[in-house]
């Protein structure tokens, strides 16, 4: 399989209703830093990451800007309306002399806390599954589905269940392809490896850290500061 240079393709689109407030939550500063920047400096630090796409909203006036980081280039291009449309379009604006074969490595703006370990353990499973992997954690609590009334309906099986984080690794074709094929079919996907799976593809399971948060909510901000500013004292 290539061992090409990987891109980081970062959406960044997202207009943070959960979270609420007027800024953006990808641009909110945490431990110091726009939220985004943390996102760029875990991918951008690998060696092997050769440059990253960002895909933002047509009317985001917050990006300052960047076009290189820690020496490597820094794209951007307009998002759609959902998550995978900004996907898919940052995939379809990457310099073409990027080869289908390549490796991407798809994360969300809004989670900070990427460890190089897990950034390293996900691109070394992912040169040798040629269905792509995923950084993932397997489910630890018990499951419970409500009723309409938000009480319990049901306990769920939570065995063989995983969360799926990001990064999400694959090769540039054949994830376009896949999401290309889910949005012909009007499916939502809400993370890449479900448009693969769609394809007929099985990624693998790489487990990582718990703390590769997604600050969803503005609860997810302390946390999140909290984990930046022990990673910056350590
Ligand atoms: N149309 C969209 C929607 C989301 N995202 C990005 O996808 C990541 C994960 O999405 P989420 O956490 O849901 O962010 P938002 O969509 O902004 O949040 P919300 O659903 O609460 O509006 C974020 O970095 C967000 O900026 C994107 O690029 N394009
Ligand atoms: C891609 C993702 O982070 C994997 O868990 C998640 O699906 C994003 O969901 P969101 O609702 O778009 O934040």
């Amino acid at each position: 399989m290539s061992r090409s240079g990987i891109w980081a393709v970062i959406p960044a689109a997202g207009r943070g209703t959960r979270f609420g407030g007027d800024i953006p939550k990808q641009y909110l500063n945490v431990a110091g830093r726009p939220l985004i920047a943390h996102a760029l400096d875990a991918l951008l630090a690998h060696p092997r990451v050769v440059g990253a796409i960002v895909a933002l909203s047509a009317d985001d006036t917050r990006w300052p800007g960047w076009t290189h980081w820690n020496g490597k280039p820094v794209l951007r291009c307009d998002g759609g309306g959902e998550r995978a449309d900004s996907v898919l379009a940052a995939l379809q604006a990457l310099p073409p002399e990027v080869p289908a074969s390549a490796l991407v490595l798809v994360h969300d703006a809004a989670r900070p806390n990427l460890h190089d370990t897990d950034l390293e353990r996900l691109i070394a499973a992912a040169d040798l599954a040629h269905d792509g992997a995923i950084l993932a954690a397997p489910v630890r609590d018990t499951l419970k589905r409500a009723s309409d009334s938000d009480r319990i309906a049901a306990t769920e099986p939570r065995e063989g269940l995983w969360r799926a984080f990001t990064p999400q690794a694959f090769r540039r074709g054949a994830l376009t392809a896949a999401l290309q094929q889910a949005q012909a079919a009007g499916i939502v996907v809400t993370d890449e490896a479900m448009a693969m799976e769609r394809a007929g593809a099985r990624p693998m399971l790489v487990e990582g850290r718990e703390d590769n948060l997604k600050v969803t909510t503005s609860a997810d901000l302390a946390l999140a500061e909290y984990l930046l500013t022990q990673r910056v004292r350590t």
